[in-house]
Formats: structure tokens, sequence, C-alpha cells
């Protein structure tokens, strides 16, 4: 298990993290959300020992984590830290040695993660010649040449084709079953949803909620989300409605969150004021709209 504890950091005037706490299972995937600024890559930072905290600590299986433990950790860091006029292989090849493996473990490692990471024909080429897609999965295979027990990845997925996408998604699965516990940051919430166990939404350095989706959509704070097809309304006629938080048009209809024990009835008189009303229904709410909805809540009561 890996454990973020009460942590904060300021950078100076910044508080980019306050009291940041959240726990990382054996076997789950966890997404880390949030927007930009919100904290993401400086706790991964802090876990990785690459900054070091004001306060609050970091376990691994219920221990302080230091140098040793770290290095069980498979990294891949927001900046990417791949040497450019390195080859791939010898690079992965080096970085596995650096962490403990020997020379016949390192080259074996190498070749396996290559292939797996469809990049097994680049091996002899410098990092810098390849596409940025490919250059990322140099950098997945980086962060996991060493057989890490625990993997942190800060943005595995952003600009990643669809193929690569889905190499990762196994990848990242596949560690998870063999009992790692994975924690990624993402704005593709989209793909967080589909993958992840559970999920933390950070926001001005500190964990506002986390848990299962569904758990999340069930929380105190969750709205409704109801799809309305009102052919002749205007753009824009549902904003002014009591109780709704947002709103925005998907194809033909237009897909309204309520706040929070909000009544659908202004909705629907609303929506019969424009018109015909073809389609008013509820349906789950997205991780994106969750999303929104505990980024307006917490605007709101900031305002207040
Ligand atoms: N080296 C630094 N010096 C000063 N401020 C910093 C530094 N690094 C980060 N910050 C600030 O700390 C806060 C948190 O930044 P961080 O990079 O951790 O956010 P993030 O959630 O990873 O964002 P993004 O989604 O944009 O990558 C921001 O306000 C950022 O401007």
């Amino acid at each position: 298990m890996l454990e973020i504890d009460g942590v904060s950091k300021r950078y100076g005037t910044i508080r980019a993290l306050r009291d940041m706490t959240f726990s990382v299972r054996p076997g789950e995937l966890f997404g880390f959300v949030g927007a930009n600024g919100a904290g993401k890559t400086t706790t991964m930072r802090i876990v990785l020992g690459v900054l070091a905290a004001d306060a609050g600590e970091v376990r691994l299986e219920g221990r302080p984590i230091d140098a040793a433990r770290r290095r069980r950790i498979g990294y891949m860091p927001e900046e990417r830290g791949l040497y450019p006029k390195m080859a791939v292989g010898e690079q992965l090849r080096y970085l596995a040695e650096l962490h403990g493996r020997s020379a016949a473990e390192a080259k074996a490692a190498a070749a396996r993660w290559t292939t797996r990471l469809g990049i097994a024909e680049r091996v002899g080429e410098e990092v810098q010649k390849l596409s940025l897609g490919n250059q990322q999965r140099v950098q997945l295979a980086a962060a996991l040449v060493h057989e890490p027990d625990v993997l942190v990845l800060d943005e595995p997925f952003s600009g990643l084709d669809p193929v690569a996408v889905d190499v990762m998604s196994a990848v990242l699965r596949e560690r998870c079953e063999a009992g790692a516990p994975v924690v990624f940051s993402s704005h593709q919430l989209e793909l967080v949803e589909r993958l992840c166990d559970r999920v933390g939404i950070v926001r001005d350095g500190t964990m506002i909620a986390q848990g299962r989706v569904d758990e999340l959509r069930a929380g105190d704070g969750a709205g409704a989300t109801v799809v309305v097809h009102a052919p002749d309304a205007l753009p824009g006629w549902a904003d002014a409605v009591p109780g709704v938080t947002a709103s925005r048009v998907e194809h033909d209809r237009t897909v309204v969150t309520l706040r929070a024990a909000a009544d659908d009835q202004a909705l629907l008189q609303a929506a019969l004021a424009t018109g015909p009303v073809r389609e008013f229904t509820h349906r789950r709410p997205s991780l994106t709209e969750l999303f929104r909805e505990t980024m307006g809540e917490r605007t709101e009561a900031g305002a207040a």
C-alpha cells in the first residue's frame, strides 16, 4: 500500500499542497485527476523524493518511504527523463542496472518491454529521433524495466494514439493484477473512468473527493444529469433555471447538470416553455460531469 498522509508543500508564497491525503492499495489502479496546477505533479515528485515535503509523510507498506523503497517504484515523470542521444535499448539496460538488476536481467527486461510496447524495432535508435508517442512508450518501458512493485505515472496517456492508449491501458491493468499499486494522473476523464478502480479529485493542493466512480455518484455533493431534447429551444435555454449548475449541447440534445437535491420540475417547465419536448431523461453522470460538478460546487463554496 502506498500512503500519502497529510503532505503539504509551498513554493515560496504558492501553497502547492495542503494536507494531501490518499492511499493506493495493492492491485489497485488509482486515477489522480484535477485542473492544471492542482498539485498532481508536486505530489508525485514528493512520493519519488525529487522534492521534499514541508509536512506530512509518504509510506510504502506502512513504513516511511526511504531511498531503498523508492527504488522499487516505477516512475514516469511529467518532464520525461530520458537521455535524448542514447539508443533506446542501451538506455533501458542502463536504467535497469541502475536499479540493481544484473546485466543479463537488464538485457532480458529491455527486450521484453520493448517487444510488449511495440518498439522492438527501435532499440538501436536514439530516443530523440523517435516520434513523441514512441518516446512515451520508451518512457513507460523505462518505468517498468526494473520490475517495480509500485507504479507512479504522471500523465502517461497524453499524446498517445488510440493503439498506444490500449497498450498502455493493458500494461497498467496487468501490473495491478500482479498486485502492484498503480497511480497515474490524467486529464482524459473518460479513460480514467473506464480504467480505474478508484479516483481522486484534487483541487488547490488538496483531495476533495475520492472513491469508486459509483461512490462519487452516490456522494452527498453529487448532482443529477438530465438529457433534454427540445428541438425548438434556443442555445443556453437551461442556464438560468434554478438548480442548474451546467448545461451543454451533445448532438441535438442538451445535457444539464442539476445541483444535488435540486428538483427537476423547474427544468421540465423551462423545457416545455420552449416548445415540444421529445426527451427528458435522467442518466448516470460521467466522471467528467462529476468533476465539473465538484469543481463548480467548490468554486461556489469558495466564493461564498
Ligand atoms: N518549481 C516550481 N516553482 C514554483 N511554483 C511551482 C513549481 N512547480 C509547481 N508550482 C506551482 O505549484 C502548483 C501545483 O503545480 P503542479 O505542477 O503540481 O500541478 P498539476 O496538478 O500537476 O498541474 P498540470 O495538470 O497542469 O500538470 C501550481 O500553482 C504551480 O504553478
